[in-house]
């Protein structure tokens, strides 16, 4: 079944076209990446995606239902995206930057109930940020940050996390253990990654973006091919297949040399 799609998606800039034609669709429960190189509009897809952009033309459906025709409280119970560097700009501990994950299901002035309370121990134990809980938000590291901003979408408890690079700032465990995180839980996922070998071991699914267009999709082996990576990242790979984990894994030959105009 799917859960998200995006159907024909344009969206421009003063005139200068970002996405361009993009149809992606993520099934139940699987866990799809959308890679690509730099300014190849992974973002500008994700928040799409996230209803918090209105594509110029083409349609998103969640769940099969068009987004645009849901309200916001509708849709941020069913979909939360964890950005790439979100703006905080009240000093906010971390327990009340998780907390606004329950914000869909609470009314204006009504307290936390116990619902939400156990939805917000659950998200910081599955994140490891318990010992941050009252830290103010200002004082953790950029992966401290990014690991809270997660626990924040998880407590929002969706059928769909939307992520942008959640890997960003990680260090290798942590890296690990977020992509571990991913996969486990029963929710639909699609994440922009930079690192194709992350990409390869952990998701069902990529979908690569090259100026503005999905260039090719499918499973990591089918996809992630050296003749892909020369055409999208210009640069020259070998693609093996790992004995330790059978997931196809990228060797970085070279790049071709100056920096695309
Ligand atoms: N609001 C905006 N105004 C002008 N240009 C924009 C805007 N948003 C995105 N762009 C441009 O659209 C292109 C795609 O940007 P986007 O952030 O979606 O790419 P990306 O694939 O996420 O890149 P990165 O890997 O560098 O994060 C870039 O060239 C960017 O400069």
């Amino acid at each position: 079944m799917t859960a998200l799609a995006a159907n024909d998606i344009t969206w421009s800039v003063d005139r200068t076209r970002i996405l361009d034609g993009v149809s992606i669709e993520v099934r139940s429960n699987e866990v799809l990446a959308v890679l690509g190189p730099n300014g190849a509009g992974k973002t500008s897809l994700l928040r799409i995606l996230a209803g918090l952009r209105r594509p110029d033309a083409g349609t998103v459906l969640l769940g099969g239902e068009p987004v645009r025709s849901l309200s916001r409280r509708a849709v941020a119970r069913r979909m939360a995206i964890v950005e790439q560097s979100p703006e905080v700009h009240t000093d906010i501990t971390v327990d009340e930057a998780v907390a606004l994950g329950r914000t869909p299901y609470r009314s204006t002035f009504a307290g936390l109930d116990g619902e939400d309370r156990a939805a917000i121990e659950h998200a910081l134990s599955l994140t490891g940020m318990r010992a941050y809980r009252s830290r103010s938000w200002r004082t953790l590291s950029g992966g401290e940050q990014q690991r809270a901003q997660l626990a924040r979408a998880l407590a929002q408890q969706p059928e769909v996390i939307v992520l942008d690079e959640p890997t960003n700032h990680l260090d290798v465990r942590y890296q690990l253990e977020v992509l571990t995180l991913l996969r486990s839980l029963d929710m639909t996922v699609v994440t922009a990654l930079h690192d194709l070998n992350l990409a390869a071991r952990y998701c069902d699914r990529v979908a690569v973006l090259h100026d503005g267009r999905v260039a090719a999709s499918g499973p990591p082996a089918a996809v992630l091919t050296p003749e892909l990576i020369r055409s999208v990242y210009a640069v020259e790979a070998v693609v093996d297949t790992s004995p330790h984990t059978g997931a196809p894994v990228v060797t970085y030959l070279g790049a071709e040399t100056g920096m695309p105009a």
